[in-house]
């Protein structure tokens, strides 16, 4: 049976308002916000500890291994800065937010990025890495990109994706009738 809740992808470079989006949908939509790195380290999703870029090694087939109950499900937002690993099936929106490389750089500088990391971050999203990835992963049609550059951003963004789950739920209701 097909679920009556989508799953929602929230991605982008680190540092764009992934979290900060996420938070606010799943308090305006009781969808359950999914924070990959957190699901990677309390699942021990991962092959240890990158010094380096301090961040894990994440075991990509342990951690969809561990998803598939809950997204099979629907009714979750992703929030990661990949999506290319999540299932076609699993995903109804990808929404890839992007900000300002200058506003990225203070944003970085503030959580004391080593300065290779924030650099590489940067390079990311003036290349529009993640907009490619999700591009190249899923239908055209079911990914949007979203500035994220203030704070009243975040605010007309999850209006926009609320507007959108009430119409996915009407073509899901149509669809069934
Ligand atoms: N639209 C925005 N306008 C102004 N500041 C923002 C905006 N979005 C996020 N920020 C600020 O930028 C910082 C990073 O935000 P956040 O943690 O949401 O990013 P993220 O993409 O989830 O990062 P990571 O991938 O590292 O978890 C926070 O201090 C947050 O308050």
């Amino acid at each position: 049976m097909p679920s009556t809740q989508p799953n929602i992808i929230i991605t982008g470079t680190p540092g764009v308002g992934k979290t900060s989006h996420c938070e606010v949908l799943a308090a305006n939509t009781g969808l359950k916000h999914l924070s990959i790195n957190q699901v990677v380290r309390d699942r021990g999703c991962h092959d240890g500890w990158d010094e380096e870029y301090r961040s894990w090694i994440v075991d990509e087939d342990k951690l969809l291994d561990s998803l598939e109950d809950e997204l099979a499900q629907g009714g979750h937002i992703i929030d990661w800065h990949a999506c290319d690993l999540f299932p076609k099936r699993w995903i109804d929106l990808v929404v890839v937010l992007r900000t300002d490389s200058t506003k990225l750089y203070d944003r970085l500088k503030a959580r004391n990025y080593l300065e290779q990391k924030l650099q590489d971050n940067l390079d990311s999203e003036i290349m529009e890495v993640l907009l490619d990835e999700a591009r190249e992963s899923y239908d055209e049609e079911i990914v949007v990109e979203l500035r994220s550059d203030e704070a009243d951003d975040i605010e007309v963004n999850v209006g926009r994706i609320k507007t959108w789950i009430k119409n996915w739920r009407q073509d899901q209701v149509e669809d069934a009738a």
